[in-house]
């Protein structure tokens, strides 16, 4: 396995002058993320996630630090360079309603990457389209409409497979399922699980929901007002949370949160599970996920209704 993360931030600060007064929206964040591994980004509103990911991809250029893609500082390469690094970084928005372009027919929104990539040739790109709508689970002749022809989940999966047809390297996941209906949402998670299957796509996935991060991620990193507070493996920061604000989040989510550790009974959701609840009891000295994923559980599917 290479051993060079895909994407480094580097002691990056970002500000921005609104009103005359300038506000701090990063403060010397660093973090890596290595090939295949998913991490989230955690924090409350405001707290500079969203600014985190669009420097990541590129959108933002930082008022301090550097962005390693690759290995490579962007900002020592030349820009015809800087810009094929930059390809291998895709984003998926909030609000599918926006992030498409409401004139212009599917095929094209999702086939722009493609062309961008190298693929000259309309029929092949038009071929590519069809799979990765597939791939997306909507319908091959989807291609020829407009986005105002499907609904909010559906658009969310063509802003998904417009990220993913230049075969990006990482992926920036900007609260991808929080403008959709819950039961929408699980579909879309386990969507961008499937995507990453046996491949080496990394995520940085951006939510303000500790559950829908413990469920995906790998490992997290906490934000509170542009810093990272706190990183780690997920099972780590779920169970044994050092920074109070770190522990506040867990606390909204009795599911997975500190107090349902102990001998009684825990219903959590795992990565990778898909929508599975499990049923555990945690024995002293070992975590919720621990016992969930030695196979001494329960599968309770539909198990929300419990109290
Ligand atoms: N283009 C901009 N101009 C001025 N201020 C900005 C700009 N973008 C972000 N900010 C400010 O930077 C701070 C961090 O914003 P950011 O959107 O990164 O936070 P966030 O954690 O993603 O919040 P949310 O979850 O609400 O999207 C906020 O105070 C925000 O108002």
């Amino acid at each position: 396995m290479n051993s060079v993360p895909i994407l480094k931030l580097d002691g990056i600060s970002k500000s921005f002058l609104s009103n005359g007064r300038t506000i701090h929206a990063l403060n010397g964040v660093t973090l890596e993320l290595a090939r295949g591994e998913t991490l989230g980004i955690i924090g409350e509103s405001g707290s500079g996630k969203s600014t985190l990911g669009r420097v990541a991809v590129g959108l933002e250029t930082p008022t301090q630090g550097k962005l390693h893609i690759e290995g490579d500082p962007l900002d020592d390469l030349p820009a015809a360079l800087r810009r094929e690094k930059l390809r291998q970084c895709q984003m998926i928005f909030q609000d599918p309603y926006s992030s498409l372009n409401p004139q212009l027919r599917i095929a094209r929104q999702i086939g722009e990457g493609l062309y961008a990539r190298g693929l000259l040739d309309w029929r092949d790109i038009n071929e590519r389209v069809a799979d990765l709508l597939e791939r997306v689970g909507l319908k091959r002749e989807h291609a020829e409409r407009y986005p105002h022809e499907f609904s909010g989940g559906q658009r969310q999966r063509i802003a998904i497979a417009r990220a993913v047809a230049p075969e990006p390297a990482i992926v920036v996941a900007d609260e991808p399922v929080s403008a959709l209906d819950v039961s929408i949402q699980a579909q879309i998670l386990d969507l961008l699980i499937d995507l990453k299957k046996g491949g080496t796509l990394s995520y940085l996935f951006i939510s303000h929901d500790m559950a829908v991060v413990a469920r995906l991620c790998d490992r997290i990193a906490v934000m509170y007002r542009g810093r990272i507070v706190e990183s780690g493996p997920t099972a780590a920061i779920i169970e044994n949370a050092q920074h109070p604000y770190t522990r506040n989040l867990l606390d909204a989510v009795p599911r997975i949160g500190r107090r349902r550790t102990g001998r009684k009974p825990a219903l959590v959701q795992l990565p990778d599970h898909g929508r599975q609840d499990f049923l555990v009891t945690v024995s002293p000295g070992h975590s919720v996920l621990q016992a969930a994923e030695s196979g001494n559980n329960v599968n309770l599917p539909g198990a929300n209704a419990l109290p």
